[in-house]
């Protein structure tokens, strides 16, 4: 695990301080690595449960340009995800809409991560991946097992998604935009 942070610091050492950082977490196989490189390379790549982390530049239509931080989901190492989210300036948490079953695993591991006072404020997007599949749960209905309608303490919104396809990534992407403008504009005041 040490090499793990101490890839962390060289990555952040690089990073240029006006982009703004985003860290992608959620369970393991909600799709997290798939939807980081179907944003970045518009392709579907195969995917292995990620180890550590992934980090990739991405550049939307409205030319804003984000570091995005995919953090492995494997449950022994979810208790370190608070060392990527540290000073993050918007989080996405994916969400497999196909695996009712661990809706409720979600929850609090989402509860768990939101209740730490160096996120306070910040912005959220919560990602229903998985859309294409057939039994899948609504984005409300996703919504609504994680609880997120009761958050009133940042910015936070449901898109549905699918990295098999790429629907609804563009529109979450621009959402948190918007989202990690007011908040940097608030953090100044
Ligand atoms: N049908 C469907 N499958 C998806 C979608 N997104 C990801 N998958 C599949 O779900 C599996 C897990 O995807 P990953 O991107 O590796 O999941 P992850 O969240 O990065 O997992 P960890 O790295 O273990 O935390 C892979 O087989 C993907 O092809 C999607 O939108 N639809
Ligand atoms: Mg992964």
């Amino acid at each position: 695990m040490g090499n793990v942070f101490k890839k962390v610091r060289t990555a952040l050492a690089g990073i240029s301080n006006s982009q703004s950082r985003i860290v992608m977490v959620g369970l393991d196989n909600s799709g997290k690595t798939t939807i980081l490189y179907r944003i970045k390379l518009k392709e579907k790549v195969d995917t292995v449960p990620t180890i550590g982390f992934n980090v990739e530049t991405v550049t939307l239509v409205n030319n804003v340009s984000f570091l995005v931080w995919d953090v492995t989901g494997q449950e022994k190492v979810r208790p370190l995800w608070k060392h990527y989210t540290s000073g993050a300036d918007g989080i996405m948490f994916a969400v497999d809409s196909c695996d009712r079953l661990r809706f409720e695993e979600a929850r609090r591991e989402l509860i768990f991560l939101l209740e730490d006072p160096e996120l306070r404020g910040v912005p959220l997007i919560i990602l229903a991946n998985k859309q294409d599949c057939k039994e899948r749960a609504t984005p409300a209905e996703v919504g609504e097992s994680l609880g997120v309608n009761r958050l009133s303490d940042r910015e936070w919104h449901i898109q549905g998604t699918s990295a098999m396809t790429g629907d609804g990534l563009p529109d979450a992407f621009l959402m948190l935009s918007k989202f990690v403008k007011n908040y940097q504009k608030t953090k100044k005041r």
